[in-house]
């Protein structure tokens, strides 16, 4: 109950008026429902009667209340809607923020993709348990007011009608438990058929489904997730029909009883057949009302019991994101040296360390190439630099100060990077530029001048407005090298960065391309200190010095001169790639 008042509060506070609004409208329904009642039984009596200025006068009154119901209901639903809409807007922005301050390992986590689409699910939540709590006052109101008439009328009928009301919402209740399993269940399973079934139908894949016929391989995977989800959906559908058919026979049963005795009381003409109207009336009224309250406590306690778990994320994303204020962040400055003092990293979901024991100084200005085999832990270590992992011990110093206690978002202004998954950004090719110094997306003839730079000032019809991808009709697709320049172009925008970082830069380039870029780039990043990730020996010549990686560790380090001299591992490379231009 306390989730439903939180989500009830959490509504209120975002639009009072309209919340208040539909409960003064769910007053007026409850009212005007009992008022039918009323109203009902004068018609019935007065047509025995043959009073046709009463009737017509009951008649005239209970249409204006219907009116007026519809029109205050209808102004309230179109009042509500809107702020529905706005609040489901205002719920995923609180997740985009959400997302923004998790760290970068956690969001790499498998166990990421399963929370986010969990986060994205509770937050309708809200909306609905603020919806519930209103319903159920408005359930509330009117089983008050219907029951009271019916023990107004006779004791024992006013006790059946709580009895089995109460009966069906207990029955109800009880499902609660399975039924929150159940959906979560699904919910987790249906990541599984939507990946498999995006895999048989998305654009980008359809060329390996093609040409390695994978379709039918798929198909077997997707259609067994989504057996096993219709299966969790129909134990679901047999719960709830389950629910229904007893609530039902419970209500046959005692809606039976009522009519006996309300005939027998009217044929002993204690009752008249107006009265016999009101109470049946009365009587579904008030049954129907508690057994929805009963339901409105168990959509509640449902969604309480999603809102709680979802409180425990968000406060534990919370508190990871509140520990670099406590240690008061120090501004980024990089203008002498980088040192790397016995790092070690391990991934949360790995046993073995992706890093062991680097040690390394950079200076400022210099260009270092980093190579090693695959999973040798290259891009690990450069996520370590530029701070998108955090790390548990003060291993890596900017100037004397550890990279924990800097300012990340003020580190980030001063630094750049290409990574090797870098985003294609399926917006225009002005989006694709600027990213790498958003401020400038404006300023057309600086975008002009980085297009040149990266060769492709001619290869776009309109020119920086040019639609890229396949969200738009009007779009056009790149080739795979010239999606590379857009990423590299990003490092062109901004002058200010004291650190660059390219992860495998020129891999889908051509070979001219490629030296032309190179020393674009060079030109561009003297002065900067550059880390280039790179599996290709040429490169790592032109650098000021190579780190040689093998298994998480820094096997070799030196020029390119000391390590064909050392014989070693880079010696080696060198020479396998050599052997392709011989
Ligand atoms: N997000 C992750 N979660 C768990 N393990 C990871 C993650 N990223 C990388 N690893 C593991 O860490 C080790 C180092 O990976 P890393 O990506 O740093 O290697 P790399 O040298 O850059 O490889 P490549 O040349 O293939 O890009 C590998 O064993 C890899 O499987």
């Amino acid at each position: 109950m306390r989730c439903a008042g939180q989500a009830f509060c959490k509504v209120y506070r975002f639009h009072k008026p309209v919340v208040l609004l539909s409960l003064f409208v769910y007053l007026m329904v409850a009212l005007q429902s009992n008022i039918g009642i009323y109203l009902s039984k004068r018609i019935v009596d007065q047509l025995a009667g043959n009073n046709l200025y009463l009737l017509m006068g009951s008649i005239a009154l209970l249409l204006s209340f219907q009116l007026v119901r519809l029109l205050l209901e209808t102004y309230s639903q179109l009042k509500s809607r809107r702020m529905h809409m706005a609040f489901a807007v205002h719920c995923e922005n609180e997740l985009i923020d959400l997302v923004a301050k998790t760290e970068l390992l956690d969001k790499e986590h498998p166990q990421f993709t399963g929370d986010f689409s969990y986060w994205s699910f509770i937050n309708g939540k809200y909306l609905e348990s603020y919806s519930t709590v209103t319903q159920f006052v408005k359930q509330g109101l009117i089983a008050a007011i219907s029951l009271g008439y019916l023990l107004y009328y006779h004791l024992y009928i006013g006790l059946l009608a709580l009895l089995v009301g109460t009966l069906k919402g207990i029955y109800d209740l009880r499902a609660v438990r399975r039924r929150v399993a159940i959906n979560e269940e699904m919910m987790r399973q249906s990541r599984g058929y939507h990946y498999y079934f995006d895999l048989l139908t998305g654009s980008q894949t359809q060329k390996e489904m093609a040409l390695f016929q994978l379709v039918p391989y798929f198909r077997q995977k997707w259609l067994r997730k989504k057996e096993e989800a219709n299966a969790l959906s129909m134990q679901l559908e047999a719960l709830n029909l389950k629910r229904q058919a007893s609530g039902e026979l419970l209500s046959i049963i005692s809606s039976g009883f009522v009519i006996v005795m309300t005939a027998l009381l009217i044929y002993k003409g204690s009752l008249t057949i107006g009265d016999y109207v009101a109470i049946t009336m009365a009587l579904t009224m008030t049954e129907s009302n508690i057994t929805m309250m009963f339901a409105s406590i168990s959509k509640l306690t449902e969604n309480a019991a999603h809102i709680e778990r979802l409180s425990k994320i968000e406060s534990g994303v919370h508190a990871a994101a509140r520990l670099p204020e406590q240690a008061e962040p120090r501004p980024f400055r990089f203008q002498e040296e980088l040192r790397i003092h016995n790092l070690t990293f391990r991934y949360p979901n790995r046993d073995e360390p992706a890093l062991t024991g680097i040690n390394a100084e950079i200076r400022k200005g210099e260009m270092i190439a980093i190579l090693g085999e695959n999973g040798s832990g290259k891009s690990t270590l450069v996520k370590l630099l530029l701070g998108l992992y955090r790390s548990d011990t003060d291993a890596i110093l900017y100037d004397g100060v550890s990279v924990r206690q800097l300012d990340r978002v003020g580190m980030w202004r001063k630094t750049s990077a290409v990574f090797q998954d870098y985003i294609r950004y399926m917006t225009d090719v002005r989006d694709n530029i600027a990213v790498g110094n958003i401020a400038e997306v404006h300023n057309t003839d600086k975008l002009h001048s980085v297009l040149a730079k990266v060769g492709l000032s001619k290869t776009f019809k309109h020119g920086l407005d040019t639609k890229l991808g396949t969200l738009e009709d009007n779009a056009v697709n790149l080739s795979g090298g010239q999606w590379q320049r857009l990423a590299l172009s990003r490092v062109f925008v901004s002058e200010e960065h004291e650190l660059v970082v390219f992860d495998e830069p020129t891999s889908a380039l051509d070979p001219v391309s490629e030296v032309r870029l190179m020393n674009e780039m060079l030109e561009h990043c003297r002065g900067k200190t550059v880390l280039m990730v790179s599996h290709r020996v040429g490169i790592a010549r032109r650098a000021d010095r190579i780190f040689v990686m093998e298994s998480g560790r820094i096997a070799e380090a030196g020029t390119h001169d000391e390590l064909l001299h050392k014989q070693g591992l880079y010696h080696e490379m060198w020479h396998q790639q050599k052997q392709w231009y011989d």
